[in-house]
């Protein structure tokens, strides 16, 4: 019950609130409330965001509790930690009963978050608890970054390894990795101290306790965890005394043989506005790109999470989808969350049908995109021959080998039939585009300069 109430509370608080500050402060809380309703816990990812809404919004929240509801009201409790990792307290009907109080409040000790950030006491870590090795769906695009995490998480802090740094673009699996070496560190020792958070928190959380002259504090915590997992560091560009700040703890951090982990967009060196030495020391260690994930491991994405949410995937159906989703790993998630949805709410089983249905405007939007037009002068831009070239009957090697690679394309990134593609190609057959696209798929795993050559047109086209 205080859990709803916590949520209608946040539905308010985001109404109120300027979003930035809704989405920094309130929107990470997590809330646990006791089975008797008389307690609601806030967890928060770290001390600073527990003394940060303590001064800033608990009041508020106090009143917005007290508008929602007319009898008793729960009483607040703000926390380090994580309400995933640590069951609601249980009501305790033979504890004497706690005083009641009108207006929530926190309890009277601040201290009390410090013993728990740095004291014997188990560390509640803020990771995501689905964010596994399990979970990870390994590919050609993720294998050696995967592969590095788990030599992480099986052997932390080893020289070579320190720090692990993951990059790529968007929803490609970064955070997700790197979740899944906390959770395989914790649930090897579930007393380390593993922290994640973002890099934008880490900003946040240094000019506030330079505010509050706690920066000591700040210090002492971010260099008492066994593993530091720092997500999006290209916000750290331009941003300069939390680069100051970030390098000394990465230093000390490092001498000291804890574990870092790094994700950011691209590769740091090409991050502007990143300070040359921060640059260096990145690379100290392992860094490893995530790419796109390519065909089958899509599918493999697609086939393991509809698993997950219990629905039956046809591999027709994921084909469908992989072939036509391609960007990244999160719109493949949010493709299938859209076909679940439609099979949930018709009762209909998953065909190509229902699909085409539930993602019409995707498909629409990529038919759009990409024509098989817009294939050739792609692909005969990047071999610098002429489009009427791949029409024509010619059959050198200068110009067979870019006209497979186009049909081929236009097979994997087109709804168009293997006749129609013929068709484009100078009123080709079928089964020529059919061997053109079996070669291609020989010849990508043969030869890696066609594989790259390959990998370049699905990344000008689609992007
Ligand atoms: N190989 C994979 N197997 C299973 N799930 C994956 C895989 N790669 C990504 N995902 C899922 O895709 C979603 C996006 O991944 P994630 O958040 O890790 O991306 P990211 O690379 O950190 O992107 P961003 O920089 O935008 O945060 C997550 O739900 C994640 O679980």
């Amino acid at each position: 019950m205080s859990e709803e109430l916590w949520h209608r509370c946040l539905t308010r608080l985001e109404d109120e609130l300027p979003s930035q500050q809704f989405n920094m402060w309130i929107r990470p809380l997590q809330v646990s409330a006791s089975a008797d309703g008389e307690e609601m816990t806030l967890f928060a990812p770290n001390r600073f965001v527990v003394d940060w809404v303590r001064d800033k919004y608990l009041e508020r929240i106090g009143e917005v509790l007290g508008e929602l509801q007319s009898g008793p009201l729960p009483q607040v409790r703000l926390e380090v930690g994580s309400s995933r990792s640590r069951p609601a307290p249980p009501a305790q009907p033979s504890a004497p009963a706690p005083e009641r109080r009108a207006t929530p409040s926190v309890e009277p000790r601040p201290r009390a978050v410090s013993t728990e950030l740095g004291g014997a006491a188990k560390h509640r870590s803020n990771l995501n608890s689905s964010f596994t090795f399990v979970t990870f769906v390994e590919g050609k695009s993720n294998r050696m970054a995967s592969a590095a995490a788990q030599q992480v998480a099986e052997n932390p802090a080893s020289h070579g390894y320190n720090p692990l740094l993951l990059y790529g673009g968007v929803g490609l699996g970064k955070t997700h990795l790197m979740h899944a070496v906390g959770n395989e560190l914790l649930r090897r020792n579930p007393n380390a101290k593993v922290v994640y958070l973002h890099s934008e928190r880490f900003v946040a959380d240094m000019i506030s306790a330079l505010r509050n002259k706690t920066i000591n504090e700040f210090k002492r915590f971010y260099r008492s965890v066994d593993a530091l997992l720092i997500d999006d560091i290209q916000f750290f560009a331009g941003k300069e005394q939390s680069q100051e700040e970030f390098f000394h703890t990465f230093n000390a951090l490092l001498e000291n043989g804890q574990q870092i982990i790094l994700t950011c967009d691209k590769f740091p060196k090409e991050v502007d506005g990143l300070e040359e030495r921060l640059k260096s020391r990145f690379g100290w260690g392992l860094s490893q790109p995530l790419e796109p994930p390519e065909l089958e491991t899509r599918v493999a994405i697609l086939k393991k999470k509809a698993e997950e949410a219990r629905v039956e995937l046809p591999n027709d159906a994921a084909f469908f989808i992989a072939q036509r989703i391609r960007s990244n790993v999160r719109e493949l998630e949010g493709a299938l969350r859209r076909v679940i949805a439609h099979v949930r709410f018709t009762g209909a089983q998953i065909d190509i049908g229902l699909i085409k249905e539930a993602l019409k405007d995707l498909i629409a939007l990529q038919a759009r995109q990409i024509s098989i037009d817009n294939i050739q002068r792609t692909v005969a831009e990047y071999y610098k021959i002429k489009v009427p070239d791949l029409h024509s009957p010619r059959r050198t090697r200068s110009v067979a080998r870019p006209r497979q690679v186009a049909m081929a394309l236009s097979k994997e990134l087109t709804s168009h039939s293997l006749p129609e593609i013929g068709e484009s190609f100078g009123g080709r057959d079928h089964t020529t585009v059919l061997h053109a696209c079996r070669k291609v798929a020989e010849l990508r795993e043969s030869n890696p300069e066609i594989e790259e050559d390959y990998q370049n047109l699905l990344r000008t086209l689609t992007s």
